[in-house]
């Protein structure tokens, strides 16, 4: 009987404060039955084992000597216990707690036996059979080898029709086998809560192409260290979550290499308060470019070590796409392609600043198409425009990769050429020209331009320079087309 109530308490005890040390069971062991009455009796409200081995004051004769007291004792256990005795459909129900009868709901005289007890825990038949042959193997196992049951997960219909989820242990003494039934309701509750909000979470970054991530540094290098990535992180970088996170390294590798040192950087001397904002490309797999915004603020400790780098990352493709699309409809021509009238002005601005703070010289090529008009009244105006189109990629054509050609207006285009002199800007006009006139023009046929050319000089605003070229023009119009003028070769005035 002695070491049956110590394998009893041990039980109760694991259960209430986790698995006793070697000393706390030497302890158990060689407390005489009174004492372990005394430490049932102070379960109830005792803290933690200290407590409960320092509880003093309760001391009968009674309960040291009779079984029935230990029941008592059993009863004021705060977590609902049931002692059977025998195995298998005769497991017949001796004792239930006040603990069980007040949670689950039912007294001895509803379950005699577990024949009863099943039906009444367990209504739904497809889940109560692989319970209860589950929990009869287990039983017979631990009366055979006199040992505990591993604990089941059950969810009990209680009395008052509520189903509650527990954790059930037992354990054999004897002929007699003691079941303790831990709730863990409202452990699982919060669990599935949490399950279904990471659930709502996830789907919400994954609508928004949003993830977020953490980057613990080894040694406060924050090039160095882990990471620890959600679902739509992982999905954005194009990494298989299988593969497991994945290192600092691993992530740099990620990104594309014209951007790595710029996150450093930005990292390394970000604000006070530690955030940062960046984008950058992503190369996933395959080669496949993304494009991603990054917010993210790094956790410093007292020393000024990097502990911490949290953040979240925005697939910001679409955007970006959308954004470069917007930009070069701003800039450029819808027909031609080439630049349009405002960017062409930008440029010039550019250029004027750079010649006024450095003496660089550019010129301005101004062309115009000779007779356009006759053009469209004779092949209709898509003719027209398809030969403003053929003239663009003719004169893009002869161009070289700083030299800038744009659409100044109707049949009208202008050529920027920087670090070049009206020389040099006769030279490349007359290879338009040459482009323009050498061959025919689908059935346009034969297409002349007029052009005029003029160099900045000290004195001149941007604007001021495109009058002069403008003049040029026209005095190329009047000389009777399809040749070039230079403004510096214009009568005065
Ligand atoms: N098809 C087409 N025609 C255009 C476009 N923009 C302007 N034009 C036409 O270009 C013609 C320009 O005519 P004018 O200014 O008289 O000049 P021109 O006929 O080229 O004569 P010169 O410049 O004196 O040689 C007009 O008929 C405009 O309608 C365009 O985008 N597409």
């Amino acid at each position: 009987m002695d070491s049956d109530s110590t394998a009893l308490l041990v039980l109760v005890l694991e259960r209430r404060f986790g698995v006793l040390t070697p000393r706390q069971r030497a302890m158990v062991a060689g407390a005489d039955l009174a004492t372990k009455a005394v430490w049932l009796e102070a379960l109830p409200t005792a803290r933690c084992l200290d407590d409960l081995f320092a509880a003093r004051g309760f001391q009968t004769g009674e309960l040291a000597s009779s079984p029935a007291a230990l029941s008592d004792l059993i009863d004021a256990s705060p977590v609902p216990m049931v002692i059977t005795e025998g195995v298998g459909d005769f497991e017949r129900i001796v004792f239930l707690n006040r603990e069980f009868r007040q949670r689950i709901g039912y007294t001895e005289s509803d379950i005699p036996d577990v024949r009863y007890w099943w039906p009444l825990a367990y209504p739904d038949p497809a889940y109560r059979e692989p319970i209860a042959q589950a929990w009869k193997e287990r039983m017979a196992r631990a009366a055979r080898d006199r040992d505990r049951i591993d604990p089941m997960e059950v969810r009990i219909r209680c009395g008052d029709g509520a189903v509650r989820v527990f954790q059930a242990h037992a354990t054999s003494i004897g002929s007699w086998n003691l079941g303790v039934f831990v709730e863990i309701t409202a452990l699982r509750e919060a669990q599935e809560e949490l399950a279904l909000s990471k659930e709502w979470l996830e789907e919400a970054q994954r609508i928004a192409r949003l993830g977020h991530w953490i980057a613990r540094p080894e040694g406060g290098d924050p090039g160095r260290g882990t990471l620890w990535w959600s679902r739509v992180t992982y999905e954005i970088f194009g990494r298989d979550p299988s593969l497991g996170a994945p290192t600092i390294e691993q992530y740099r590798a990620l990104v594309h290499s014209r951007d790595r040192d710029r996150i450093k950087r930005l990292v390394a001397e970000c604000a006070d308060d530690g955030h940062y904002e960046i984008e950058y490309r992503v190369v996933r797999e395959g080669g496949e470019p993304v494009w991603v915004r990054e917010l993210g603020r790094v956790l410093r400790d007292d020393t000024g070590r990097v502990e911490r780098v949290i953040g979240t990352v925005l697939d910001v493709t679409r955007q970006r796409a959308l954004q470069q699309e917007l930009e070069y409809r701003a800039s450029h021509d819808a027909l031609t392609g080439l630049y349009n009238r405002a960017k062409l002005q930008q440029l010039l601005r550019g250029l004027e600043l750079g010649y006024r703070e450095s003496r660089e010289p550019f010129s301005v090529v101004l062309l115009d198409v000779d007779h356009f008009k006759t053009v469209n009244d004779r092949f209709g105006h898509a003719m027209g425009d398809e030969v403003l189109q053929e003239l663009s990629w003719r004169m893009a054509g002869v161009l070289e990769a700083e030299q800038h050609a744009g659409r100044w207006g109707g049949e009208e285009f202008m050529v920027l050429l920087p670090r070049v002199d009206e020389h040099g800007a006769s030279i490349v006009a007359e290879r338009i020209a040459e482009a323009v006139t050498r061959h025919e023009v689908a059935c346009a046929g034969r297409v002349t331009v007029s052009i005029g050319v003029a160099e900045m000089r000290p004195g001149l605003s941007g604007g001021a320079l495109e009058n002069l070229a403008d003049r040029a023009l026209y005095a190329a119009k009047g000389d009777g087309r399809d040749c070039i003028r230079r403004a510096s070769e214009l009568p005065p005035g």
